[in-house]
């Protein structure tokens, strides 16, 4: 049987744009539609599917909450591959509604959160409503007694449903981009590339000064350079965290091995997520950066720095 991948759904969202990117000889029937992003990591679990893709992060709003909870606590995927995705939202609404009838909006919660200063200044009195994407939303409004009037959505995602644009380019920033990842069952490994991502959990082992330190340390120790960082509540209690990172290189590589397992000997437990090409780099156009010694201009920019937020100075 050929190979199926779950997206998170339906038809039109950004997710199923990063699909085709990542697989695409992959023919329609291939691609499976999940309404939420658990039920992609589900899919892939029960074997259901190949692999699927979900949402990561985005360069305006961070990081996607429902995707980094079931990397965290949820049974184990590998992350074997990755994409970034310009999104550029459109607002779509059933034939006849002017902007002025737009009482009632509904779109995903990132999406929302990146076209607030657009709706403030042309819909400051309509009701916002988050679903589980943004093509749910569109579909949503295109349907017989829809509860909301329009959708923030992708151009596909309009026409799929069957509605006209109210307005296009509304997000705050015209060159967002979503970072989305193919997930796997473990197994296999992609193999080194020379320009790959590492990317796992760290959970402190106790809570102590310069307990983060010593985790970032491995790396600095080692040239291994990080892209991501992000502190996430374990949901054990309160003020319990773990940090997940993006490191350069695959663990494969030794100064990546290595830090992996310094990591692993300090910290109370290492989830880790995998080693896969990353997205838009090669060897030859952007080899990866080694550390550089910071100079004395570095310094003095810095102090001069401390010295304006100590002024109550916000950059
Ligand atoms: O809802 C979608 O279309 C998605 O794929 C999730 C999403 C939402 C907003 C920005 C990027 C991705």
């Amino acid at each position: 049987m050929p190979n199926r991948y779950a997206y998170l759904g339906p038809e039109g969202t950004f997710t199923e744009a990063a699909l085709r990117n990542l697989r695409p000889d992959a023919p329609d029937e291939a691609r499976v539609p999940c309404e939420g992003v658990a039920a992609v990591f589900d899919a892939v679990r029960s074997g259901a599917v190949d692999g699927g893709v979900v949402p990561l992060e985005n360069s305006v709003e961070g990081g996607v909450t429902a995707t980094i909870a079931e990397l965290v606590n949820g049974d184990p995927l590998l992350v074997t591959g990755e994409t970034a995705v310009p999104v550029e939202f459109s607002l779509f609404a059933r034939g006849g509604t002017v902007l002025e009838d737009v009482k009632r909006v509904a779109t995903h919660p990132h999406a929302l959160a990146q076209c607030r200063g657009w709706l403030s200044r042309n819909l400051p009195d309509a009701d916002t409503h988050t679903v589980s994407s943004t093509a749910a939303a569109a579909r949503a409004v295109s349907e017989p007694g829809a509860p909301y009037d329009a959708a923030i959505c992708a151009v596909i995602a309009g026409e799929r449903y069957g509605l006209h644009a109210l307005a296009s380019g509304i997000g705050d920033r015209s060159d967002a981009a979503t970072r989305f990842i193919y997930l796997s069952r473990p197994g296999v490994l992609p193999g080194p590339t020379g320009a790959d991502l590492t990317s796992l959990v760290a959970f402190i082992a106790d809570d102590h000064p310069g307990a983060l330190i010593e985790v970032l340390n491995q790396f600095a120790v080692r040239g291994v350079n990080l892209t991501r960082l992000e502190s996430r509540p374990t949901g054990d209690r309160l003020g319990s965290y773990c940090f997940c990172i993006d490191a350069e290189g695959h663990v494969a590589e030794a100064r990546v091995g290595e830090a992996l397992m310094g990591i692993r000997r300090v910290c109370r437990d290492v989830r880790f997520l995998g080693s896969y090409p990353r997205s838009g780099r090669t060897t030859e156009n952007d080899p990866p950066l080694r550390p550089r010694p910071a100079t004395d201009a570095d310094f003095a920019e810095a102090e001069q720095w401390l010295a304006r937020i100590r002024a109550g100075q916000v950059d």
